[in-house]
């Protein structure tokens, strides 16, 4: 593929939502998100430390025949986080509520699910940063002593009716376990912290899912796809799967490394994981900026693009990618931007002066 066409004044058909390399589950077939997840422990891959910690303090519950305690976890979208407390739930025997923050406006809401409980339930309470305060108030006691205060009528009138709770286990799960209050981190007994895969388990997680999907899939194709997917199962799952399509419309259904390579350029993510967003702001920022520093406005208009669909959808990835880097004069490339994209930097590239000071913040 030659970078230098990569388009550097429109990303347009580029919505965030519409992306395969997309983490988040918008959009997602939750059937078949549902079919690929590992059931146990022992079939959930990679994740080593949180693994054995939560086994731990999993075994150690049933030994006592306790409920098992509040666990907190935190990464980034499509690393596993339902997929654990799914987990959790089947290794305690327990069963199962999936709620989220957002769904969780009143603190009425949140008595609601929990009074009715049952005992020994795991409460899986995605993006829990995102629940209201005063839900978030009730959660407090509910954690810690099992118990909430309804609030019935309103003003002088109003009274606090207690209500005990049976013994349940809350998974929290969210993006950024900084943004939660300390009062609530606190009240965890547990915290793991999901980190992106490396290659060699994705590949792991991509032979498991070929087998599920009924796929042949070759060790150089699986080890193709992961090294596109962005340290994320869901995004290998979701890239195997158009490899897949590839494979059975164009050749004999068997992915090999150069069916993965082919499929995955015509779906337009790169070798590295990028996708066409992805090179449409690093394009325009060494095409048209000489590697920065840029503002991100002006970035975002010369890619065609809302500040935040670069900001949120596009940076991230390519700061982590040590492509690109945020400076408090603007975006600025890399010199592993400049190789990736198979252009020569100039001179003066990504220093301070020459036409680099024309562009602001
Ligand atoms: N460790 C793993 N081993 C195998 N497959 C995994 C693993 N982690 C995640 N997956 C797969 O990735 C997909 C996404 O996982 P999951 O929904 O648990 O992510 P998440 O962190 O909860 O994402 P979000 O924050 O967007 O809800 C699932 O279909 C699951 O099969």
């Amino acid at each position: 593929m030659n970078w230098d066409d990569t388009p550097t004044d429109t990303a347009a058909g580029t919505e965030a939502g519409e992306r395969l390399v997309d983490a988040g589950a918008a959009g997602e077939d939750q059937a078949i998100e549902a079919a690929l997840r590992p059931k146990n422990l022992g079939e959930f891959v990679g994740q080593e430390r949180v693994r054995e910690q939560l086994d731990l303090v999993l075994r150690a519950a049933r030994q006592r025949g306790a409920t098992a305690d509040h666990v907190l976890l935190s990464g980034a979208p499509g690393l596993g986080k339902t997929t654990l407390s799914m987990i959790i739930a089947a290794e305690m025997g327990a069963p199962i509520r999936i709620t989220s923050g957002p769904a969780i406006q009143h603190a009425g809401d949140l008595a609601a699910i929990l009074s009715s409980l049952a005992e020994g339930e795991v409460l899986f309470l995605d993006e829990i940063h995102r629940m209201s305060r005063p839900a978030e108030e009730m959660l407090y006691m509910a954690m810690e002593d099992f118990r909430v205060d309804v609030v019935v009528g309103k003003g002088p009138g109003a009274t606090a009716i207690p209500l005990e709770l049976p013994p349940f286990t809350l998974v929290g799960a969210t993006t950024r376990a900084g943004l939660l209050p300390p009062p609530l981190r606190d009240r965890f007994g547990f915290t793991g912290h999901m980190d992106f895969y490396e290659p060699a388990e994705l590949e792991r997680v991509l032979h498991r899912s070929a087998q599920l999907l009924d796929v042949e899939i070759e060790p150089d194709g699986a080890a193709e796809i992961a090294g596109r997917s962005r340290g994320t199962p869901r995004i290998a799952n979701r890239l195997l799967r158009r490899v897949r399509d590839y494979a059975q419309v164009k050749a004999d259904g068997v992915i090999t490394r150069s069916i993965a390579e082919t499929a995955l350029g015509v779906y337009e993510v790169d070798g590295r994981g990028l996708d066409r967003l992805d090179r449409a702001v690093l394009g325009a920022l060494l095409k048209l900026f000489g590697g920065g520093p840029v503002g991100l406005s002006t970035l975002s208009v010369a890619v065609g693009e809302e500040r935040e669909t670069v900001e949120e959808v596009a940076e991230p990835f390519l700061v982590r990618e040590g492509l690109l880097a945020r400076t408090p004069r603007g975006r600025v490339a890399t010199p592993a931007a400049w190789e990736h994209l198979g252009l020569r930097p100039p001179q003066n590239a990504g220093g301070s002066g020459g036409q680099q000071g024309l562009f602001g913040v």
